[in-house]
């Protein structure tokens, strides 16, 4: 059901249907409309209906319910409705021109409060004045919703909610608490000891600076800073139920306890939406730029490193902290990233969300019971309050949604977005700018291994095949998304994997489907209700359907995630235009220059408003993420390749026979049967042919694809125009090479070695 179509049946059931500034449906229901919530209900609370409806209005299905509600109120003879004056949370608070300030009333919110195990967890925080209300207020207790609510997954909980069973519930959940939750402190920063050394390893927390240096350095250059940028005073959690480490099996019954969009499916895996955003943000995305790092980082075109002074974080912290505080609970997990022991980092997770919980479990490396004993400060914590927005008047802010990263606090804030792929790539960005700094070149692609220790490097910009590549039941997996190569070998960063799962089928990636089971969490995926089979290749919520789950759900994962010096370095390029080979033998200089452009296809719905795929030039093949100026991993990279004598290969899992809308997408079985390929050694000696324009040398012969397809041009019925769209590629690369070829780096101008430059497609 589109959103158009939603609204119209509201309109034309209610009397009035208005979108509020914030995006909520508000339904202005006359007295005399004989709206009943059941009308709005039997669109949002089934769980097949109003699991998709919420995405599609953006709104968590209690907040629909909260509209039926409200609706009800509105449409009885309940008096003259008074403006609601308590929190952000009301839904139609935004909607107050719209609907003559007749929504929000003090006697919904009364009704609201009365239910009050319901609406905070349908609100995620009731302010304290509504608290009051609930007490004063229970004898105003709903005439018509309690028997909507009763049909619904947030009925049950209503109905429960005065229940024995329900009761009892809660005991158990607090009894498990009373083993978890917590009050310390989420960091007791500036104090704590050890977080300033750049990766470095973390002893325990020492108790004064002065016995560590570096700590003593960061607090002093914090408290300077804090002089400069104004900053009165730092905002601690102070939540007095602070979820610790919890299991899978607590987390689920967390994230269905608390929330109407938590589902367990067939395979025991855990679905659940992420709200408006399906994919990331990176306009959104922000790092501070301070004296100590702004020479290290880069800035200016290209660059996904949108600028942000110290101010600013602290206000959107300060947000999200004060957010963090005022609900009922948080979680908090205690990770590792980097398989290395040299190089492990320890990061905090604070999230208002159980799903955002298990979703690190799953993505960092999960410390023993005794590294937990001994975990002591964190290197780097997220706060995540992805549920409430930025505001947007403070100065900077484009959007409710800002990602910031703040490299001398070590923390990131993340308002405005729950989409759980910030998280990750936000600890990845981080890693992006720790491991060069140690000399560790960090990567970001996929990685996997022969039995007699042959490693592979799959690079891709999201969504371009480096999950579903590096899954290769012939080989093990050392990790899909996120590495760093250092002196010792390859290490993984992560713990598990993120995959996309559109279109997913057993037969075609077994291996995958099979590591969606109990403890997965499904992101925006469409299940029948009743069966809880979950359809795949439904994308109607989003195309960038995901699936996260640890690296061991792989059968053949090599654990621990770490693997000697690659052999094959395999740039996967989503070609859209359609133009390049499946494959192209690589020299070292022309690997540089791919590598510093990462020409690719951004693919539907990885990206906030990228519907289609788009060709796009991601330097590194990961330009969202990277923190120094490209060349820096290039030259770590190259340098690294002649080293250990590793080949690479540039891979079209994009388009051939035509652009895409009119070519089609390469088939999966041959992009497998080249890195079978690469990977026998059978592709190393074997004839190519030129590629016009870009010089690139294309095997004729690869077992398990027909030849015809191995020159894209037999692919093309309109040769004439392959070669003016090659052409076209051919100029774009160019242009967008421009700006490499003199650059600032480091505090200085810098020029591009020719014998890149001269690697690229030549036009003349
Ligand atoms: N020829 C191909 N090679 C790789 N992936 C393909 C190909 N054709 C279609 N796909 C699909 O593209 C998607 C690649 O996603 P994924 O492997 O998760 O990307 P990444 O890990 O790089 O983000 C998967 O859904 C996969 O089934
Ligand atoms: C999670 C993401 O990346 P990837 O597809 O590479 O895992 C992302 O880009 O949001």
């Amino acid at each position: 059901m589109r959103f158009e179509s939603v609204l119209h049946r509201f309109t034309r059931v209610a009397g009035a249907a208005s979108v509020s500034l914030h995006g909520r449906l508000v339904v202005r229901a006359a007295r005399s409309s004989g709206l009943s919530g059941n009308h709005i209900h039997s669109y949002s609370s089934s769980p097949s209906c109003g699991y998709r409806l919420s995405h599609q209005l953006g709104k968590s299905r209690q907040e629909l319910s909260l509209l039926t509600w409200e609706s009800e109120v509105v449409g009885s003879s309940l008096g003259t409705p008074r403006e609601a004056t308590c929190g952000w949370w009301v839904p139609n608070r935004e909607g107050r021109g719209q609907s003559d300030g007749r929504m929000a009333t003090t006697a919904a919110l009364a009704r609201v409060s009365s239910q009050a195990a319901w609406v905070k967890s349908a609100c995620g925080a009731v302010a304290d004045d509504c608290r009051h209300d609930c007490t004063s207020s229970s004898s105003l207790a709903p005439r018509v919703s309690m028997p909507i609510r009763l049909e619904s997954r947030g009925s049950q909980k209503l109905a429960s909610s005065s229940s024995p069973i329900f009761s009892e519930r809660k005991h158990f959940v607090q009894g498990s608490r009373a083993i978890r939750s917590t009050t310390l402190p989420i960091r007791s920063f500036p104090e704590h000891g050890c977080r300033r050394s750049m990766g470095a390893r973390c002893e325990a927390p020492q108790s004064t600076a002065s016995r560590d240096p570096p700590a003593a350095r960061a607090a002093e250059t914090l408290e300077k800073a804090k002089e400069a940028a104004h900053i009165p005073y730092v905002a601690k959690m102070s939540n007095k139920n602070i979820l610790r480490n919890l299991s899978v099996a607590e987390l689920y019954e967390q994230a269905i306890g608390d929330e109407d969009d938590n589902f367990i499916v067939s395979s025991g895996a855990l679905a659940t939406l992420s709200g408006e955003k399906t994919g990331r943000s990176p306009k959104d995305k922000r790092v501070v730029k301070d004296e100590e790092h702004q020479h290290d980082l880069w800035w200016g075109k290209g660059s996904p490193n949108i600028a942000m002074d110290q101010y600013t974080f602290m206000a959107n912290r300060e947000t999200a902290v004060a957010y963090l505080n005022s609900l009922d609970k948080v979680y908090v997990n205690d990770m590792f990233i980097g398989w290395d022991p040299e190089f492990r980092v320890k990061v905090r997770i604070v999230a208002s969300r159980a799903y955002h919980s298990l979703f690190m479990h799953n993505m960092c490396i999960r410390p023993t019971q005794e590294e937990l004993d001994n975990f002591g400060e964190p290197d780097f914590v997220i706060y995540n309050a992805g549920k409430f927005p930025v505001n947007r008047l403070t100065p900077g802010m484009t959007s409710a949604t800002s990602v910031d990263i703040d490299l001398r606090r070590m923390e990131m804030v993340i308002l405005g977005t729950q989409y759980a792929g910030e998280m990750k790539k936000g600890l990845f960005s981080l890693m992006n700018y720790m491991m060069p700094k140690r000399g560790v070149l960090s990567l970001h692609s996929g990685c996997n291994m022969s039995a007699d220790g042959d490693v592979s490097l799959f690079f891709g910009l999201s969504g371009t095949g480096k999950t579903t590549l590096s899954t290769d039941p012939n080989r093990l997996l050392i990790g899909d998304d996120e590495h760093c190569w250092s002196d010792n070998g390859i290490f993984n960063i992560e713990g598990g994997c993120y995959a996309k799962c559109i279109d997913l089928s057993k037969e075609g990636e077994p291996d995958i489907y099979n590591a969606i089971r109990f403890g997965a969490v499904l992101e925006n995926v469409v299940f029948d209700p009743h069966t809880r089979e979950v359809d795949f290749t439904d994308g109607s919520i989003t195309e960038n359907t995901r699936a996260s789950y640890p690296i061991n759900y792989i059968h053949n994962a090599k654990v621990p995630c770490v693997g000697p010096h690659p052999k094959n370095v395999i740039l996967l390029t989503c070609d859209a235009f359609g133009v390049l080979p499946p494959v192209s033998k690589l020299t070292l200089e022309q690997t540089m220059y791919h590598f510093i452009s990462g020409y690719t296809a951004k693919v539907a719905g990885t990206e906030v408003g990228v519907t289609e795929p788009e060709a796009t030039f991601s330097s590194c093949f990961g330009a969202a993420f990277i923190m120094w100026h490209p060349t820096k991993y290039a030259s770590m990279l190259a340098e690294r390749m002649q080293r250990h004598g590793a080949q690479a290969w540039l891979v079209n899992t994009g388009w051939t026979g035509g652009s895409y809308g009119e070519g089609h997408r390469m088939k999966l079985s041959h992009t497998r049967a080249i890195i079978d390929a690469i990977h026998d050694g059978s592709l190393k000696d074997v004839a190519c042919t030129t590629i016009p324009i870009f010089n690139l040398q294309a095997p004729v012969a690869c077992k398990g694809v027909p030849p015809e397809i191995l020159n894209p041009v037999n692919q093309w019925k309109d040769k004439d125009a392959y070669h003016a769209t090659l052409k076209k590629l051919g100029q774009l690369f160019s242009n967008n090479f421009e700006k490499f070829e003199v650059y600032e780096a480091g505090g200085e101008t810098r020029r591009i070695d020719d014998r890149i430059l001269k690697a690229g497609p030549q036009l003349k």
